[in-house]
């Protein structure tokens, strides 16, 4: 594995909000966390990354115990979080904001970017505050590439986007998981989820409630039922043309 969580709970203060998440990913593969609001998903990224200090249990990156480590040890070594809100810079154009992030040592540099993204190189004269939000994301994905990344996180990173620019978005992923790089998707949107992922994880209340390769998943309606509140099985009313 790449990437092994072992039994980790972290605390807001007082609230002991994640109470035991266990999660791992290997090479080329792409995890999805999927649950309800307030489940602690952002959280378990968070802490990983090192941004929350985790108390208990265990976080083993390429073999190394890494939990306790500053984040920007974390990032450094190659765990890479691409937040909820994408995190680009408005004023720097599409182009600034990609070679800032470069490393020479990346295996994925301007170009690879482009040819991932090729709405950014049409853009990558305009400013980041040009840029709709799905262009915006891809922007904040190829800065994530161009940090020689050696897992990428993505937090909900087709939230609030059109259906085509969801499909476009995915199909990005897709090259990229192609490539070999192990990912881990946070997202609310179950047909994103099941075209991309291996393997998916069910959070609930800060514990992990439920594991399930893709197969398994797609084939049991009541995982979804049960812990995300999608009744899958009723289907939905037809409008009533008189
Ligand atoms: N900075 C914070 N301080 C205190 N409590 C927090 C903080 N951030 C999150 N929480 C609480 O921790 C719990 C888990 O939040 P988290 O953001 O991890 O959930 P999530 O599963 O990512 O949900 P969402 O889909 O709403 O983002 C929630 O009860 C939330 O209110």
């Amino acid at each position: 594995m790449i990437l092994e969580v072992r039994e980790v709970h972290a605390y807001y203060g007082k609230s002991h909000i994640l109470q035991g998440v266990s999660l791992e990913v290997g090479p080329g593969e792409l995890v999805t966390l999927l649950g309800r609001n307030g489940a602690g998903k952002t959280t378990t990224l968070k802490t990983i990354v090192g941004v929350v200090a985790p108390r208990g249990g265990s976080i083993r990156f390429m073999g190394k115990d890494i939990a306790g480590l500053p984040a920007y040890r974390i990032a450094a070594g190659g765990i890479c979080l691409v937040p909820e809100h994408r995190g680009i810079f408005r004023l720097l154009s599409v182009e600034e904001n990609l070679t800032m992030a470069a490393r020479k040592d990346s295996p994925w540099q301007l170009d690879d970017v482009y040819r991932i993204f090729p709405r950014l190189k049409e853009r990558r004269k305009n400013g980041g505050s040009q840029l709709s939000g799905g262009e915006q994301q891809m922007l904040a994905i190829g800065r994530a590439l161009m940090t020689h990344p050696k897992v990428l996180m993505l937090d909900e990173p087709v939230e609030g986007l059109a259906p085509v620019i969801v499909e476009e978005i995915v199909a990005q992923l897709t090259q990229i998981k192609k490539a070999g790089m192990p990912i881990i998707l946070v997202e609310q949107n179950l047909a994103v989820c099941t075209q991309l992922g291996d393997r998916h994880y069910i959070i609930e209340q800060g514990r992990i409630v439920h594991c399930a390769g893709n197969a398994e998943f797609l084939a049991d309606d009541s995982i979804k039922d049960r812990y995300l509140g999608v009744n899958v099985s009723t289907p939905t009313p037809q409008a009533d043309h008189k």
